[in-house]
């Protein structure tokens, strides 16, 4: 059997069995975070009613859970997915996209929370916030810093058992033991919608692919992600190009430049 222990490995393995995932996502991030899935070699399926998420859960190898355009239906689906997921023994990706804004969201999450997601992705405000702390966001983006965040998400990943993977300039992964920093990217990725929505999709993926080893399948993901922000930059004249330079680069990425290249340190 194939050993999928470097980022590089997954990488290759994901793209030799694209696995199946499944996306609840918001309307905003529903077609890069498509796109993404596909150029890094997953297969993405966007599928959220309420009649048919938990159905659809059973025979994904993957879930994510993203709250950024919430009604009482999309919640419906959502419980429905992540009850399919979690008795099923399938990773499940949990991304609380600004739960601290409103008292639906709020609510929403902590159900959320309940069914025990195998990974929690978030920005640093999101994950603070989660942990109880003051934060600074402001709707959806992210007003602190993410070693600000470290405390949070360590506590977080141990009250939860999940992986809680914050990301921003230098992105943390922990899971309550270990925990790892991740360098790379571009100053130009959160000037671009939905991008930290469609590496929560990504990170789906990865763990799809290597459910055997869940914080490496998301250091992975992220790892993937800083590499190719990187890539994209060259030559991006603004965040209108950086974007489709993004998928390109995603699509380009190769397993051992992402090994000989990523930047994962021990914390
Ligand atoms: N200043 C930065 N420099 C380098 N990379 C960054 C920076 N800010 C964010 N990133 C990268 O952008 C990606 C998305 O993370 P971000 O924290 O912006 O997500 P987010 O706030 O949830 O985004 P959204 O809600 O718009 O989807 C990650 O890969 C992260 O490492
Ligand atoms: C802008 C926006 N609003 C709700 S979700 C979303 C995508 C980034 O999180
Ligand atoms: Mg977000």
């Amino acid at each position: 059997m194939q050993t999928k222990t470097t980022p590089g490995a997954m990488l290759k393995a994901m793209r030799e069995k694209p696995p199946l995932v499944q996306c609840i996502t918001n309307y905003v991030a529903m077609n890069i975070a498509a796109n993404v899935l596909l150029a890094a070699g997953a297969s993405p399926a966007m599928v959220h009613a309420a009649e048919e998420a938990g159905e659809f859960a059973g025979i994904a190898s993957a879930l994510t859970i993203n709250i950024g355009t919430l009604s009482t239906q999309w919640i419906d689906g959502m419980q429905a997915a992540a009850k399919t997921a979690a008795s099923a023994g399938k990773p499940w990706v949990l991304d609380p996209v600004a739960h601290y804004a409103t008292a639906f969201r709020r609510n929403a999450v902590a159900d959320l929370l309940a069914l025990h997601p195998t990974i929690i992705r978030g920005n640093a405000s999101e994950i603070i916030a989660l942990a109880g702390g003051e934060s600074r966001g402001q709707g959806v983006d992210s007003r602190d810093p993410v070693e600000q965040a470290e405390g949070s998400a360590r506590w977080l990943a141990e009250r939860q058992r999940a992986v809680v993977a914050v990301t921003g300039a230098v992105d943390f992964v922990t899971d309550g033991e270990r925990a790892v920093r991740i360098e790379g990217g571009s100053a130009l990725m959160p000037q671009v919608t939905a991008l930290g929505c469609s590496l929560t999709c990504l990170v789906g993926a990865f763990a799809a692919t290597a459910p055997e080893d869940i914080f490496g399948a998301t250091v992975a993901a992220l790892s993937t992600f800083a590499i190719a922000g990187e890539d994209a930059t060259l030559g991006a004249a603004g965040p209108g190009s950086f974007s489709w330079r993004f998928l390109d680069a995603l699509a380009a990425l190769d397993a051992e430049t992402l090994d000989a290249r990523a930047r994962i340190s021990a914390a």
